[in-house]
């Protein structure tokens, strides 16, 4: 056998066997070639713009205009610019050898005039390829900035390694990049795909772009501006341009950071309501004013992605797999900023003009509940400015309501007790009896209330929440003190076995309580354990455990209230039966739910009893 030697060396590739990998899968998405292109001579443009700026450049910078143009009888598609252009040295340098790209190499070059540029779009080396992905043949005609008079280049490639270099025809500084469009990608001959796809991705680049003699373009969007130059209206005309027809907004939240990493950005709060409605309005990114995608999922917290708007970041990766997006440091950056920005902004909102905050946030409040669910560092702020409101519309901050409550509601456990209903017409009869007894119900008829409420236990102090009709009163704040019951333990034993009889169903329980005699004779009460658990589960649309679990409700009959002595009274069997039948047939009509026959049964039976 032979020995194996040492040896040192350098991997070589093949360009003819990379190139068809690189044509075929740089980009999932085909139309990605024109974003590309047109970013390639917006570059060009904004190049000539900055050499001009240094001095580098004295001549006319003239109308830098993106002109984008389709052929369909030829079948070519051509970009052309009047930015700085090429010599027929630099095609070879910037065009021939693939992932070296010539805008990394300006912003090297520039760096000490202009760090930290972020006019220039490209940086990878690549995009001007993906024009193979839809053109068999791709031409570039172009003229540098450089010396007037300089000939023009003509470069040709047919997506084989090979190219040709040859003099040209062109009168103007700049760069046409002519497509002769493969047989399979005839479809972006057509106008209004090109339209489409242009206004997708260059709505507001920074260069006009022309298509069909009309700008497409809006070149200074706001988030480009400064807040100090931007009205209220501004913001409010920039929403329409993203989202035409829609909602105006509740607020929004200017974004501009430049420290450890580069974003700008308007961030809106749409009114949201009650609901995560599947939402036609995203979040769009955009680097350095070029689309990149709406499905921000992960650059933005969770959470977040219920607002609208733009973010723009020179520093997301974005022409990398997602995993890989997901572990970027920088985007967690980003999302820890934009969570902290967010939570300030409400919370200058709540101390600026508390009035108008709580108007607002029957709106917003789904979505500070969610950022509380989500996000511990955004409770940390929110918890100062998130409300509840009591069933009369008070509103208080967690902290008030607290001690508002805390004097009357605190159980034996030294636990504040916070009453809620989830609806206040069904639930009016129990929200009433907690009035009556000076106890304040707050309303939270959210779908995300009860999460909401889970985690709002485990983050307050000694503070629990229970809805009204979850028990009776004395056990719903349970001060350890006892009624006494006028019935004996005999009779309160005769009295449960009455309604135990008239009832006959095992899901319901029934017990005996000595309660005030203004307490209704007959409660129903679903325990409160049992329903959040079946509220969560029903909005997380899981099949659950809980969630499939039938409702088993309490009967608790008021052993002080006369009507029981009555029932007690009453003659055994039928007549015994009847009277205990039509308080319970009451206190489900009190909470809505006595329907149908039984309902038609129960207005039959009290007109008799009337008559
Ligand atoms: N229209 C143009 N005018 C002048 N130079 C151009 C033009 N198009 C391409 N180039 C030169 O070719 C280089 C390579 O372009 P390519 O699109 O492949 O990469 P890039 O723009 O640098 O980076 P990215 O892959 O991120 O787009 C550019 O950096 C630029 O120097």
């Amino acid at each position: 056998m032979e020995a194996v030697q040492n040896e040192k060396g350098q991997i070589s590739i093949h360009t003819e066997n990379i190139f068809p990998i690189i044509k075929k899968f740089l980009y999932s998405d085909h139309e990605i070639f024109l974003r590309e292109l047109v970013s390639n001579a917006v570059d060009a443009s904004q190049k000539l713009k900055k050499l001009a700026s240094f001095g580098d450049f004295n001549g006319e910078l003239g109308d830098l205009k993106v002109t984008v143009s389709v052929d369909k009888e030829a079948k070519t598609i051509t970009v052309s610019d009047q930015g700085i252009g090429m010599t027929a040295d630099e095609i070879k340098k910037y065009i021939n050898q693939i992932a070296f790209s010539g805008a990394a190499e300006f912003l090297e070059k520039y760096k000490d005039k202009a760090p930290d540029d972020k006019a220039i779009i490209g940086h990878f080396g690549l995009g001007f390829y993906s024009a193979f992905m839809v053109a068999d043949k791709v031409e570039i005609i172009t003229k540098s900035y450089r010396e007037e008079g300089d000939m023009a280049a003509r470069w040709v490639c047919d997506g084989s390694t090979e190219f040709e270099i040859t003099p040209a025809e062109r009168s103007e500084r700049g760069t046409d990049v002519i497509l002769h469009m493969a047989a399979d990608s005839e479809e972006f001959l057509e106008n209004s795909r090109i339209q489409g796809i242009l206004e997708k991705y260059g709505r507001f680049l920074p260069v006009e772009i022309e298509f069909e003699g009309k700008v497409i373009n809006n070149t200074t969007p706001i988030w480009t501006k400064s807040p100090s130059e931007l009205t209220d209206e501004d913001y409010k005309k920039f929403y329409q341009e993203l989202y035409p027809f829609s909602e105006e907004p509740l607020f929004w939240i200017h974004l501009n950071v430049d420290y450890p990493f580069n974003l700008t950005g308007v961030l809106y709060f749409p009114k949201l309501k009650n609901d995560f409605q599947i939402r036609r309005e995203k979040i769009q990114l955009f680097s350095r004013q070029v689309f990149i995608t709406d499905e921000v999922k992960d650059v933005v917290p969770d959470f977040l992605m219920l607002l609208h708007g733009v973010i723009d970041s020179p520093d997301i990766p974005l022409n990398v797999s997602r995993s890989f997006l997901q572990a970027d440091a920088n985007v967690k950056k980003i999302n820890g900023y934009i969570t902290r920005k967010v939570a300030d902004k409400l919370n200058d909102l709540f101390k600026a003009d508390r009035k108008a905050f709580e108007e607002k946030f029957e709106d917003i409040g789904l979505f500070v509940k969610y950022g509380i669910l989500s996000d511990d560092k955004f409770w940390e702020k929110a918890k100062e400015f998130c409300l509840l409101k009591s069933v009369d519309e008070k509103w208080s901050t967690l902290n008030e309501y607290r001690e508002y409550v805390q004097a009357n509601q605190t159980d034996k456990h030294e636990n504040v007790v916070v009453l809620y209903a989830t609806d206040r017409n069904q639930q009016d009869a129990y929200v009433e009896s907690a009035r009556r007894r000076g106890y304040d119900v707050v309303l939270l008829d959210n779908v995300i209330d009860p999460h909401f409420i889970n985690a709002l236990e485990s983050k307050l102090e000694k503070t629990t929440f229970k809805r009204v009709d979850a028990d009776t009163l004395d056990k719903l704040v349970d001060k350890g003190l006892n009624n006494e019951s006028v019935l004996s333990e005999a009779d309160q034993t005769k009295l449960k076995e009455v309604f135990e009889k008239t009832l006959d169903n095992k899901a319901l329980t029934v017990s005996i309580e000595a309660m005030p005699t203004d307490e209704l004779p007959v409660t129903i009460t679903l325990p409160e354990f049992l329903r959040r658990m079946k509220d969560m589960s029903a909005l997380s649309g899981e099949r659950s455990f809980y969630g499939n679990m039938p409702n088993t409700y309490n009967v608790v009959v008021n052993a002080n209230h006369p009507l029981s002595a009555k029932v007690l009274a009453a003659e055994e069997g039928e007549a015994q039966q009847k009277l205990a039948k039509q308080l319970y047939d009451l206190a489900l009509l009190s909470q809505n739910m006595l329907t149908g026959a039984d309902l038609t049964a129960f207005v039959r039976r009290t007109v008799e009893t009337l008559a």
